[in-house]
């Protein structure tokens, strides 16, 4: 029997053969959808895996693992500076193009940005596409940061960073007989989340000394929203199933109101504000060009947003700098010899002014280890302008959403020797100013970091003055350290995640040291 002959014995109901037809008709259309992607969209010059060129699948799949930082840096290393990342998604690694997309508004930032608005959080200026916005909003917190207001709020950086982590420290040495194990990512965790209670919330949240981690859980639930939310919009209409998330974002934002108004009310009270600090200066920020002022709903907002953009980012770098510092021992020694010969007087605290002029090695070591682990390692997103834009001799068109992976763009081989190595001498030579320029860890350009002043105060002061204190070595259990070496001989780091802030994967297994008295 011949096929056609099959086909007419085949009694196929009416009704059956349509829906034949459907399905023919979708695939046809689904088939033709995903050819255009793949070979004629105006990306397909870009080279890139096949799966990325027809789908974002992989793209949000390795977001939401929190692979993201090491997905873009081995594509980088397999195809080069451009890479298509999904149907309209191109990341970049070559340093001039991404500076060249930050520096000015021309690129906003791109889609995620919205859904990220769409957790409650409101409009911030972190979050809003919006130049206009944004440019006012840094206009009037841009002074809580300036560095005249660091100048004037270092003591409560200092006392609730360095000094509160040293009393700590202390104690535990003390009590556990000279040597303390330690855990240095909570410990530095906690710190962080102190010292943003001191400077926008008006009082530490005493999370060192108690070692109370509520609050922090509140953060972690808020930010994992705020994830689930920008990679699944659709997740705003069953926030039922995700309670306890929405529970904790609820107190941050009830915690932040409070905030407020026990300082208004202090304000209307003394007749004067109690202190100069963030916080104040929020309230008391007033634009000079148009006269505006921070609305309720927006300083509210803002004041949010120091919690969340402010803690982790500053704790895992101090934690990834000692992770470095433990791995490359020579380093290690190098740094304390520096910072003990500077300042052997150990009765007084050392101040940022002290160690940023006087230990260009701890400098170094700073830029570094922000180079290798930057805690901000996620996509920054940006949409290309509506007349589209060339890069590496490609033409994007309009809206296509270019994705910044600092931590390719950091472990370029192009621009960096032994890029996964970490050594601080890559800051010491005639060119280091140059080389620091390179490092985009603070982003740069107009949406740059408003905090930097803020964050390199806090990191100077607890490494300078915990390295001179304290002798930090690796327990004799640990499993990445200088014995740990993978086939180019570098020391295996240990493994880290990236959920909007970049951390270590596992800080309970990974993140012990022991500290005695120097
Ligand atoms: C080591 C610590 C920190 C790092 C590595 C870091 C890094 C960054 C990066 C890469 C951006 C650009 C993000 C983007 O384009 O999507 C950014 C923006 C921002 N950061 Fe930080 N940050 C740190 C600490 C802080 C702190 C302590 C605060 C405030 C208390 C803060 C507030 C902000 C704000 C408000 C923006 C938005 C600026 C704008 O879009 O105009 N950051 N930060």
């Amino acid at each position: 029997m011949d096929i056609a002959s099959i086909f007419t014995a085949t009694q196929v109901p009416v009704g059956l053969n349509s829906l034949w037809t459907a399905f023919g008709l979708a695939l046809a259309a689904c088939t033709t959808c995903l050819a255009y992607r793949a070979f004629f969209s105006p990306l397909a010059c870009i080279s890139g895996p096949f799966l990325n060129r027809i789908s974002n699948l992989p793209l949000q799949y390795h977001m939401l693992r929190g692979h993201y930082h090491w997905y873009s840096t081995q594509l980088h290393a397999r195809y080069g500076d451009m890479v298509r990342m999904g149907i309209d998604h191109v990341s970049l690694s070559n340093t001039a193009d991404t500076r060249r997309v930050l520096a000015t508004h021309a690129f906003r930032k791109g889609r995620m940005y919205n859904q990220i608005e769409s957790n409650g959080y409101g409009v911030n200026t972190f979050s809003t596409v919006d130049p206009e916005v944004n440019k006012l909003r840094r206009r009037l917190i841009g002074d809580a940061f300036a560095m005249h207001t660091m100048r004037q709020v270092e003591g409560l950086i200092v006392e609730s960073g360095a000094s509160a982590l040293i009393k700590l420290w202390d104690s535990e040495i003390a009590s556990q007989g000279g040597i303390a194990r330690i855990n240095y990512f909570y410990t530095f965790h906690r710190m962080g989340y102190d010292v943003i209670g001191e400077l926008a919330f008006g009082r530490t949240f005493n999370t060192l000394p108690t070692g109370d981690m509520e609050l922090i859980d509140w953060i972690h639930d808020s930010i994992k929203l705020s994830i689930l939310i920008g990679q699944a919009p659709i997740i705003t209409k069953f926030l039922w199933v995700f309670r306890r998330l929405v529970d904790s974002t609820k107190k941050i934002q009830r915690l932040v109101h409070d905030t407020i108004e026990t300082r208004k009310k202090l304000i209307r009270e003394a007749g004067k504000p109690p202190r100069v600090d963030v916080l104040q200066k929020f309230i008391d920020a007033k634009d000079m060009e148009t006269s505006n002022v921070l609305l309720p709903v927006q300083l509210e907002s803002e004041v949010r947003l120091t919690l969340l953009a402010g803690s982790d980012t500053t704790s895992n770098t101090l934690s990834f700098t000692i992770m470095n510092l433990m791995h490359y021992p020579e380093h290690y020694r190098r740094v304390t010899d520096e910072v003990r010969s500077a300042f052997p007087d150990t009765s007084k605290m050392i101040s940022f002014a002290d160690a940023k002029a006087k230990l260009p090695y701890l400098t170094a070591v700073i830029y570094e280890s922000m180079r290798l682990n930057p805690s901000l390692a996620n996509m920054l997103q940006r949409s290309v302008p509506a007349e589209g834009a060339i890069f590496q001799n490609c033409f994007l068109p309009g809206d296509t959403q270019i994705c910044i992976s600092i931590s390719a763009c950091h472990r370029n081989p192009q621009l960096w020797n032994n890029p996964d190595v970490f050594d601080p001498e890559r800051f010491l030579g005639p060119d280091s100013a140059e080389r620091i320029k390179d490092i985009l860890t603070f982003s740069s350009g107009v949406r740059a970091c408003i905090a930097k002043n803020m964050v390199m105060l806090e990191l100077y002061t607890a490494l300078a003055n915990t390295l001179r204190r304290y002798n930090f070595s690796l327990p004799a259990d640990s499993m990445y350290g200088p014995h740990r070496l993978d086939r180019n001989e570098i020391p295996v780091e240990i493994p880290s995640s990236s959920f909007i802030v970049t951390g270590p994967t596992s800080p309970k297994a990974h993140c012990w040291v022991n500290i005695s008295r120097a």
